[in-house]
Formats: structure tokens, C-alpha cells, sequence
């Protein structure tokens, strides 16, 4: 499963696990605003920000898992089988957006998650594989910038854009059904309890954390989502880079997904392949990796982003 968040005011920090039986090869690829690309029915015509983030390169073209770019705008798509489902033909007079490039045409044509929301009322996004080897996976997407997030659904009865105030998204089922079960857990708080009496005893909590049982701890889509949006929520703001890139990283560490504890379908176990942040602050991507916990990172300043190569980092 995979579960994302996004924080900050002034500056945007947004960040996703990645969890699934094995990665793809994946790795930190920059599309520089000279790149020539190869956008099935036009709707990335040029790149007009350049854009970092995780992903991999087929047919000469980046297939991002989650990105940002210059102006300050990021997205992630997150698994989303069972509910997505995309148009099998683009459509006459509308931006026919093929599935895989989704994240590129998010973050190479705008600077803004307004300007994207604009955008998507005329979007039609179209089960259009980059090749044989790799058909359309079935997503949604969490996209966003300094001031907001929304959720791009795309399912039977078409596109849904969903305003997501509380800055988090995990797997099934969709967005407005996560945001509502938040209603199941209004009782959980940080604060230190005063002492309950009961019949002729006085109890006090065993110590801090007392009010927050009832968080969900296991790593079902629901209860991730619960358990992101309580910590996320709660995280006291944070002055410096170091001090927001730890917070989310730990934030998403109680999301994480350790081997063994959660098999799919196969049989095979998930857990968190990666770890990535874009933080528009100091246009950097950041990440760590299931065997590697410590954090690496790669800023768009590293490389060239007039280029027209793509920068596999
Ligand atoms: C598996 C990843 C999602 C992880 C996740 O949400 N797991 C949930 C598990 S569960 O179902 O809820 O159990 C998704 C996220 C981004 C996806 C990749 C990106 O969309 C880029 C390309 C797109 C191509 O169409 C397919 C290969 C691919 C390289 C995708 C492979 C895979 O589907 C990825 C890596």
C-alpha cells in the first residue's frame, strides 16, 4: 500500500511511502524544460517546469511514481484497483491525458494545485500503455502545494477532484469514504488526561499517549489513513529544512510497512520499498529505502534543468 502526506505554509513538503512486494528499478529522474517529449495525444506539448522525482524511464519517457517542480507543485499516485477506471478512447475536443504520464502532465504544465483543478474539467484520462510491458496501473492522486491539497479520482461514472483538507491519502476505497470514517475517531488527542475516579479509586494514565488509544496501529488502507492524518495533524510546525525534512520522515514512518507482517493476494509480503519527499523550499527530492534508512537526496540546483536530456540521477 502506499500513503501520502503533505504540510507546510510558505513552502511545500509532500511526501509518500511506497509499499509493494518489490520495486521497479526506480530512481531520482530530472526532466529538464528542453526535453522533447512523447505525449500520446498532446497533452504535455512542452515542458514548462522542470520536474524531479522518482520514477522510470521507458521509451525515452520518465514514468513518475511521485514529483515536483520549480514553481513549487508535487503529486504521487497511490494504488487505487477496484475503483479506477479510465476511459478506453481519448475524447474529441478534451486534454487527453494517458494514465502513465498523469504525474508529468501535473507537474510540467502547472504551478499551482488551483491551476491544475481549473485544468481538470476539461480532462479525460485514457487507459493509453507506453508499451506492452507495462500496462496502465490503476491509481489515484494526491496533489499539492504550499497552501492546499486535493485527490484526483477517476472511476466508472468518471473524474472526481475532492478538496483534502486534512493533507493525506492511502489506498481503497476512495477519498470521500476515508474522509467521513475520520468522524469514528474524534475522541483521540494528544493531551495528558486528568485522573478519572472510579467507585472509591483514583486512576491516572499510565503515562503520555493515553488518549490516543484508539488509533488504528496495523497497516489496512483505512486505518493508515487514520493514523497519517492523526500524527500529521498533530506534528507541532517546524522552523528549518532539517527539522521539516525528519518530520516526514517519521510521520511516514508510522505508516511504514515492515516485511512479514501483511501478505498480498500472491502471497508475497509489502513492505515500504521507499520513502520520498519534495520539499519546494530548497527544490529538493529526498529518500531512503527499505534496506537503506539513511536519507539521500538530489536537488534540481545538482543538475542542469534547461537541458534537453532526461537526468537520471
Ligand atoms: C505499485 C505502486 C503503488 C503502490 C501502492 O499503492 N500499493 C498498494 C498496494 S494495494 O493494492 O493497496 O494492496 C505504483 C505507484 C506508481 C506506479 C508506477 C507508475 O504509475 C509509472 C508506471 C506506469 C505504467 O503504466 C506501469 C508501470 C509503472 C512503473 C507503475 C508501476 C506501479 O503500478 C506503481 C509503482
Amino acid at each position: 500500500m502506499c500513503t501520502g502526506i503533505r504540510f507546510g505554509s510558505g513552502s511545500l513538503y509532500l511526501a509518500r511511502n511506497l509499499d509493494w512486494t518489490t520495486g521497479y528499478g526506480e530512481r531520482v529522474v530530472v526532466t529538464p524544460t528542453g526535453y522533447t517529449t512523447r505525449s500520446p495525444f498532446g497533452a504535455v506539448p512542452e515542458i514548462q517546469h522542470a520536474v524531479i522525482g522518482m520514477g522510470i524511464v521507458e521509451e525515452d519517457t520518465p514514468l513518475y511514481f511521485d514529483c515536483g517542480n520549480d514553481a513549487g507543485l508535487a503529486v504521487a499516485g497511490l494504488n487505487f484497483p477496484g475503483y479506477a477506471e479510465y476511459a478506453p478512447e481519448p475524447a474529441e475536443g478534451a486534454t487527453n491525458v494517458a494514465a502513465f504520464e498523469f504525474p508529468l502532465w501535473v507537474a510540467s504544465q502547472f504551478a499551482s494545485v488551483d491551476e491544475v483543478e481549473a485544468a481538470l474539467g476539461n480532462v479525460v484520462i485514457v487507459d493509453k500503455p507506453i508499451n506492452e510491458k507495462y500496462p496502465s496501473s490503476l491509481l489515484h492522486w494526491f496533489i499539492g502545494d504550499s497552501k492546499r491539497a486535493i485527490v484526483v479520482e477517476y472511476t466508472s461514472d468518471g473524474l472526481h477532484v475532492y478538496d483534502d483538507d486534512v493533507d493525506v491519502l492511502t489506498n481503497q476505497p476512495g477519498f470521500p469514504w476515508h474522509h467521513e470514517n475520520l468522524r469514528n475517531y474524534l475522541n483521540a488527542s494528544p493531551e495528558f488526561p486528568e485522573k478519572v475516579v472510579l467507585g472509591r479509586a483514583d486512576l491516572a494514565p499510565f503515562g503520555s499517549g493515553s488518549l490516543m488509544r484508539g488509533i488504528p496501529g496495523d497497516y489496512y488502507s483505512p486505518s493508515r489513513f487514520v493514523r497519517a492524518a492523526y500524527v500529521n495533524a498533530h506534528y507541532p510546525e517546524k522552523a528549518t529544512e532539517e527539522a521539516n525534512v525528519s518530520r516526514a520522515f517519521h510521520t511516514l514512518q508510522q505508516v511504514a510497512m515492515v516485511e512479514g507482517s501483511a501478505a498480498m493476494g500472491s502471497g508475497e509480503f509489502e513492505k515500504t520499498i521507499y520513502t520520498g519527499l519534495f520539499s519546494s523550499r530548497t527544490m529538493t527530492y529526498y529518500w531512503n529505502t527499505y534496506d537503506d534508512p539513511a536519507i539521500q537526496r538530489v536537488a534540481m540546483a545538482d543538475h542542469a534543468t534547461d537541458g534537453t536530456e532526461l537526468v537520471v540521477a
